[in-house]
C-alpha cells in the first residue's frame, strides 16, 4: 500500500474513507494498492488522480514500511499538488490540517505514527 502526505501552505490533506464498513469514517492518506508491474511512485500518482482529481509531485519518503492494522505495509511520500484542486471523488470528505490540528480527525490506527513523522515536513512547506 502507498499513501501520499499531500502538503499545501503548511497543511496536511486528510481523507475520510467511505468503505469498507470496518474502516469507513476513519481518516487516511490518499493512496491504495500498487498494481502489478507498477512502481510505488507511479501508483501513488495514479491513485491521487483517481481519488482526488489532482496531479501530484512526490517529494520526501517518510520512513520505511509502516505496518497496518489489517496487515500489509504502507509506504508514504510527502507530495505537493501541481495541477488541480483536491476533490473527494472516492472519500466521504477531505480536510486540510494545520500542525495544531493534526489530531482533529480520527486517523486509521496504523497511520498515527506516520502523521507524527510527517509533522516536521509541514513547517516551511511552501505552496498555495
Ligand atoms: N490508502 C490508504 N490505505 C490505508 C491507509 N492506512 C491504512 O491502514 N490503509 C489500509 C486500508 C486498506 O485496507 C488498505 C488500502 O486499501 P485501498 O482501498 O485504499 O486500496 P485500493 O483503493 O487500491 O484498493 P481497492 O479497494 O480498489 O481494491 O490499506 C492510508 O493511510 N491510506
Amino acid at each position: 500500500m502507498v499513501g501520499a502526505a499531500i502538503i499545501s501552505g503548511g497543511r496536511l490533506l486528510a481523507a475520510q474513507r467511505a468503505e469498507p464498513p470496518e474502516l469507513a469514517g476513519g481518516w487516511e492518506f490518499p493512496g491504495g494498492k500498487v498494481d502489478p508491474g507498477e512502481s510505488d511512485e507511479d501508483a501513488l500518482v495514479r491513485e491521487c488522480h483517481e481519488e482526488l482529481d489532482v496531479k501530484i509531485a512526490l517529494a520526501a519518503r517518510i520512513g520505511g514500511d509502516w505496518p497496518l492494522s489489517l496487515g500489509g505495509v504502507l509506504r508514504v511520500w510527502t507530495a505537493t499538488i501541481i495541477e488541480g484542486e483536491a476533490r473527494p471523488l472516492e472519500h466521504l470528505a477531505l480536510r486540510w490540517l494545520g500542525a495544531d490540528e493534526l489530531h482533529d480527525v480520527l486517523w486509521l490506527a496504523g497511520d498515527l505514527p506516520v502523521v507524527e513523522a510527517v509533522r516536521p515536513h509541514l513547517r516551511g512547506a511552501a505552496g498555495p
